[in-house]
């Protein structure tokens, strides 16, 4: 029902900034009539001045008029088919900010034969006008929710088509190959190869090759985009909950000298050098017959396990030195693939020889105090260091799309059937089919190959109204 609305190319509107009052409110309107319908209301300051004779991309102030009552001053920017972000003709009116106004002028078009656009038509039909490709429409939704720099970058160089531009030319040369090799297919009672089967080769392996880098980007790309999630463990009573406030600067969680304070995991983000990480301070571990207090335990333990970084804290002051570096092991093999952070919490309680003591005894140990904000900012150094953001300043592609992922995956299952057909000799045939089922997963990606329109639906659902 959704896409029913977009496959027509009427003449849509919405608001295309914020809801709500502002200095300045833009109203876009896309299609076949919107110039008309728009000058029909208008009126130029400048003498017989019409919407339909002006240039593309041309700006004019006047007033929008209904039955004789100025509704606004406004200044009309006219974009016309195909020179517009839709591909469409485009009008865009800047009018004052009151949200009287805004709903007046969209009203007023509404009766006059537009209708309201739907989240993302106005992406939807760059998209379908060919001014984009739908990775990079994908994209667009990426940008407006970034919020830090490293999901920015991603998103703009996504954008600007960093995963099509990988994967057009491979896609095109594979492309060829499977037209020649189904010609050999067509002469197959005569012995003959039109396909190089060197340079065949060698395509494969260099389609294997991007798409593996593209699918091992994806972990990293996901992290960066929705903030790396650093789960905070520990036993009750250590600081995990005072922790995460000195982090945040924020009284976020509830902190309490009574062990077991914090039952349900609490989360929230901190961008540090423009990297989000995602904090998750958790129930304190310990033996203990509370029911409440042992789901939050497992639950700790679930939020370590999903975690990319974990930080294992420890209280500096402890009687039991020994039970201490067990439990520190216990940690370390519980999970071996994460990386640890060991930290020593209030060390203003232990005097400086302690807490070099506690160095030498704990390898890479951080002490702090949560308390007395001592030592967050080098705790916060060590945390941007664990992450390795090099990719991203070297403008190599990185996968943060799911649905990409997903298709690359595929991709990269049908390309080693290919392989296994080459390595296995075996007749073109048998693997053509391979070959075709590849391109279809990589056109998947760029929208260039039959791309459900549920699925269209569904990625263009999840925009913002006014995009
Ligand atoms: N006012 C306004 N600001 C905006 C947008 C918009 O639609 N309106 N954009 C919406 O996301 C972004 C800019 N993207 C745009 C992309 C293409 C065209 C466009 O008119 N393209 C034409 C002509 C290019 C030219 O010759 O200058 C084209 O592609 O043919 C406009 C905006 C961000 N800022
Ligand atoms: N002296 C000192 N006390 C601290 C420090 N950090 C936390 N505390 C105190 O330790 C007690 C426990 O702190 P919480 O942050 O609630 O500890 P927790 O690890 O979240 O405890 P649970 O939620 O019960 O697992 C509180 O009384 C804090 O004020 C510190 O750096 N120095
Ligand atoms: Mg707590």
């Amino acid at each position: 029902m959704y896409f029913c609305n977009m496959i027509k190319n009427d003449t849509i509107i919405a608001l295309a900034t914020p809801s709500g009052v502002g200095a300045i409110s833009v109203i876009r309107l896309s299609g076949e009539n919107a110039i008309t319908i728009v000058e029909t209301f208008f009126k130029s300051i400048k003498k017989d001045k019409k919407l339909s004779n002006q240039k593309t991309h041309t700006i004019h102030l006047g007033h929008i008029i209904n039955k004789g009552i100025i509704l606004d001053e406004v200044l009309v920017s006219v974009f016309k088919n195909p020179n517009s972000y839709t591909g469409e003709n485009v009008v865009e009116i800047s009018c004052h900010g009151s949200t009287y106004i805004q709903q007046e002028i969209i009203q007023l078009f509404l009766k006059n034969g537009c209708r309201m656009a739907d989240n993302g038509e106005f992406t939807m039909r760059a998209f379908l006008n060919g001014k984009m490709d739908l990775s990079q429409a994908e994209a667009v939704a990426d940008v407006i929710a970034s919020n830090s720099e490293a999901s920015h970058v991603m998103a703009i160089q996504q954008m600007r088509g960093g995963i099509s531009n990988e994967l057009k030319e491979l896609r095109g040369q594979l492309l060829d190959f499977a037209a020649l090799i189904e010609l050999e297919l067509d002469f197959s009672g005569e012995d003959v190869e039109f396909a190089d089967r060197t340079k065949f080769k060698e395509l494969v392996a260099k389609i294997t090759f991007v798409l593996k880098r593209l699918i091992d980007s994806f972990s990293f790309g996901n992290a960066m985009k929705n903030g790396i999630p650093v789960a905070i463990i520990g036993e009750p009573n250590v600081g995990k909950s005072t922790l995460l406030n000195a982090l945040l600067n924020e009284e976020k969680a509830i902190v309490s000298d009574i062990a077991g304070t914090t039952r349900d995991a609490i989360e929230d983000e901190l961008i540090i050098e423009g990297v989000a990480f995602r904090f998750i301070d958790t129930a304190g571990i310990r033996e203990t017959e509370d029911i409440v207090e042992n789901i939050g335990i497992k639950k700790a333990y679930e939020k370590a396990e999903n975690a990319q970084l974990i930080i294992f804290l420890i209280d500096a002051k402890t009687e039991n030195k020994e039970n201490r570096l067990a439990e520190i092991e216990t940690i370390k093999t519980r999970f071996p693939n994460k990386k640890l952070l060991v930290i020593a919490n209030k060390i203003d309680l232990i005097p400086q020889q302690e807490i070099e003591n506690l160095q030498s005894d704990i390898e890479n140990l951080i002490p702090l105090s949560a308390k007395n904000k001592v030592g967050i900012d080098e705790l916060k150094n060590e945390l941007t260091s664990l992450v390795n953001i090099g990719a991203l300043s070297n403008n190599e592609t990185i996968v943060t799309n799911s649905r990409h992922f997903e298709a690359l995956n595929n991709a990269l299952i049908a390309i080693s059937s290919v392989q296994q057909g080459i390595d296995l000799e075996i007749s073109t045939d048998l693997f053509s089919i391979d070959i075709r089922e590849c391109l279809r997963h990589l056109g998947a990606i760029t929208g260039d190959y039959d791309v459900d329109k549920d699925i269209l639906g569904h990625i263009f659902s999840n925009f913002c109204i006014g995009k």
